[in-house]
């Protein structure tokens, strides 16, 4: 669906992407990961055309993203950044139906079409239809700016660190609505985040950027697993506190009865973090717990109870 083609990029002296080339197939959640400074921005900015790169294309369904008008473009992607960026002097409702009335839509469908997407960002559209951005908490107006960019039910999502600046309980009520949102919709989500942990609960695939290039990209316990490039295991070192989290929680308390042929098998007694690690270890989402009655623990199960499965 998004395919990057050799793209390389340089703001003046500073060389910020390097010969980047993948594809992110549609229907999928690919999830940008990487430090501060690596391109991650830069990329996903390249497919709306908020950077022209200086080589290289971006193909969106097979079309050079080049050759199509920046503003029609734009419509037909939903961009949700950080910063939220609603307008201050328009309501919740007037915000979300901007890009309907831009494409002409009817009052009735444009009303009905608010109150759908208020309903599914978890905001009753009764109460937060009318009021201004201004009057919002961060994690509400997160919620219109990703209803927002669904209303025109754009097949194509980017997301720069949405949910960064929130609290870890609203972020996970955030992360959770977005899983909803995309579960058989369809849309291709492409995603920039530094959270090793967010990029676990919600990527199918995950692109890894090293200063400028794809260091690596694949499915998430690929990529994060026992061959995962040095850039990687920098970034997991930073998530040391998520790991301590894991290893004060028991694996039995997370375990679903029942076998799983052929799953790498924990010893009785270990924690959720050394679950972790073993499925990591071995690419597996799940692992079998040594013990009397058959029993596993899933990699959802085990995202549930560190608090990331929403
Ligand atoms: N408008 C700009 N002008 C000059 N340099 C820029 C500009 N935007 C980004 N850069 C530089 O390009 C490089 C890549 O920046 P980019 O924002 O894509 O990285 P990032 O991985 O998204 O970083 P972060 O995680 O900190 O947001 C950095 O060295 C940055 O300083």
């Amino acid at each position: 669906m998004i395919r990057f083609e050799g793209i390389s990029h340089r703001y003046g002296s500073v060389q910020a992407l390097r010969e980047v080339s993948f594809g992110v197939p549609q229907g999928s959640l690919c999830v940008l990961l990487g430090e501060s400074g690596s391109g991650k921005s830069t990329l996903l900015r390249t497919v709306n055309r908020l950077v022209e790169p200086s080589a290289g294309r971006v193909l969106l369904g097979g079309r050079d993203v080049a050759g199509t008008d920046p503003q029609a473009l734009r419509r037909g992607i939903g961009y949700v950044i950080q910063s939220v960026g609603l307008f201050p002097h328009r309501s919740v409702g007037e915000n979300i139906a901007t890009v309907p009335r831009l494409l002409g839509w009817d009052a009735r469908r444009i009303a009905l079409r608010v109150e759908e997407l208020l309903e599914m960002v978890g905001l009753d559209p009764g109460t937060y239809r009318d009021r201004l951005p201004g009057t919002l908490s961060g994690g509400q107006a997160q919620r219109v700016g990703l209803a927002r960019a669904l209303a025109a039910n754009p097949p194509v999502l980017l997301m720069d660190e949405p949910f960064s600046a929130l609290d870890p309980g609203t972020r996970r009520g955030l992360q959770a609505a977005l899983r909803r949102i995309h579960a058989g919709s369809g849309k291709t989500i492409l995603m920039v985040t530094h959270d090793v942990e967010e990029a676990l609960a919600l990527a199918d695939r995950i692109a890894v950027m090293d200063d400028g290039r794809l260091a690596v990209e694949g499915p998430p316990l690929e990529v994060l697993g026992r061959h995962a490039p040095a850039t990687v295991r920098r970034m997991v070192r930073a998530e040391v506190l998520a790991f301590h989290r894991l290893a004060a929680l028991r694996a039995a308390d997370s375990a679903l009865p029942g076998p799983a042929p052929g799953a790498p098998v924990l010893p009785e007694g270990a924690t959720l973090r050394d679950a972790l690690l073993l499925m990591l270890g071995h690419g597996a989402d799940r692992v079998a717990l040594m013990g009397e009655a058959p029993r596993h623990v899933t990699l959802a199960a085990l995202l549930a109870a560190s608090g990331s499965g929403g």
